[in-house]
């Protein structure tokens, strides 16, 4: 199997965090790969995703038959990027990848596709960010393994179909919501990936202490592991840095006592939340007492951009049950005032004048 990375897949960094959930530099980027699970074996936690795939691969495989086409949502830092690099490895065959915003006109995905080899994967990352010119040279290749092509210019320009080789497209998206439904409707497995527990979390960041060659104890890990947001890519950020520390303040040894003086150095709580979490609860609670806010009035009260709210710092704030999202708004729950030790008071609840 082989991985190829065409000039396309290139697509800006998103503004940096200290341990946030989007991908940083190329450096980062770097080690995230040396730690990437090579096989859906070694792939932790996300039981429902993998025992579908299983499945699925496992079927293809045996006819020799493309497997269908996969899309995986979720917020960042979960996994989807090394599923579709699984899926490719599973299954045998060569992985293309490329993503949503650089494919500008059609002929650019046009290239890909006719360059793909029998049931090939091509992954598309931010697949909710296709032009709709490009989409639509998508649906036919999707469906019927095919794609029309304009030949020449002017009157004597026509149309040609190519067919193309079976190939898997497997989309990415931190944003199911956003696809369009006929590009949805035309992917047969359809895999939700969930924040991981702190076992699950405990499990990867002692791999990962493995592959790096660090020493941790198991309560260090956990400790780690819990303070992760639930999320594969903070928690071996968070590893990284506290080996940093560890080998600076003791003997390179993650114990507890050295996971949890990093953690704090580094600005994480105890929940785990970071600066940017904690930011958007004070917010809303201070400023707006409590809520019901809308999204733009919180983005402009602590200067991020509204994107960066719904994809990355909320969901596990509400999966936390500390947020609610509700039509009027968003608001703060008893769990978000507990955890800052503010008093809740229930009656600022209905701001409509209503009572329960
Ligand atoms: N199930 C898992 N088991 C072990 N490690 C994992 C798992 N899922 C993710 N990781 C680790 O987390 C890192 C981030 O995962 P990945 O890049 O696949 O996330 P993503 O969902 O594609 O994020 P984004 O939405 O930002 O593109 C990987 O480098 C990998 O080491
Ligand atoms: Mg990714």
């Amino acid at each position: 199997m082989s991985i190829q990375t065409d000039e396309w897949s290139q697509t800006p960094a998103p503004s940096p965090r200290l341990v946030g959930a989007s991908s940083a530099s190329p450096r980062e980027e770097a080690l995230e790969r040396a730690l990437r699970p090579k096989s859906l074996h070694e792939y932790v936690g996300q039981a429902k995703a993998r025992e579908q795939l299983d499945i699925f691969i496992g079927a293809a495989r045996k006819r020799g038959e493309a497997l269908d086409h996969v899309l995986l949502f979720g917020p960042p830092g979960l996994g989807k990027t090394t599923l579709s690099h699984i899926i490719a490895a599973e299954l045998g065959v060569n992985l293309r990848q490329t993503s949503g915003p650089v494919l500008e006109k059609p002929r650019d995905l046009a290239a890909l596709l006719t360059n793909l080899e029998r049931n090939d994967v091509l992954f598309i990352d931010e697949i909710h960010r296709l032009s709709p010119v490009v989409e639509e040279i998508l649906y036919p290749a999707l469906e019927d393994y095919q794609i029309d092509i304009m030949i020449g210019e002017g009157p004597a320009a026509r149309s040609i179909k190519l067919d193309l080789q079976p190939f898997t497209l497997v989309g990415a998206t931190t944003r199911a919501g956003m696809l369009t439904n006929p590009l949805r409707d035309r992917f047969g497995i359809v895999a939700r990936l969930e924040f991981y527990t702190p076992q699950e979390l405990s499990r990867i960041v002692t791999r990962s202490a493995g592959l790096l060659n660090v020493p941790i104890d198991e309560d260090a890990s956990l400790e780690v592991a819990t303070r992760s947001r639930g999320t594969p890519r903070i928690a071996n950020r968070l590893l990284r840095r506290i080996r940093d520390f560890a080998d600076v303040k003791g003997d390179g040894r993650i114990t507890l006592e050295i996971a949890r003086q990093a953690l704090k150095l580094l600005d994480v709580d105890p929940v785990g939340f970071d600066v940017m979490d904690r930011k958007l609860l004070e917010a809303v609670i201070h400023r707006f007492d409590g809520g019901p806010v809308g999204l733009d009035n919180v983005a402009a009260s602590i200067g991020e951009e509204r994107e960066t709210i719904e994809d990355v710092i909320e969901p596990y704030l509400i999966q936390q049950g500390y947020l609610q999202r509700t039509p009027r708004g968003r608001i703060a729950t008893q769990a978000a005032y507990r955890h800052f030790g503010l008093p809740h008071s229930d009656t600022a609840l209905p701001r409509d004048g209503t009572l329960l």
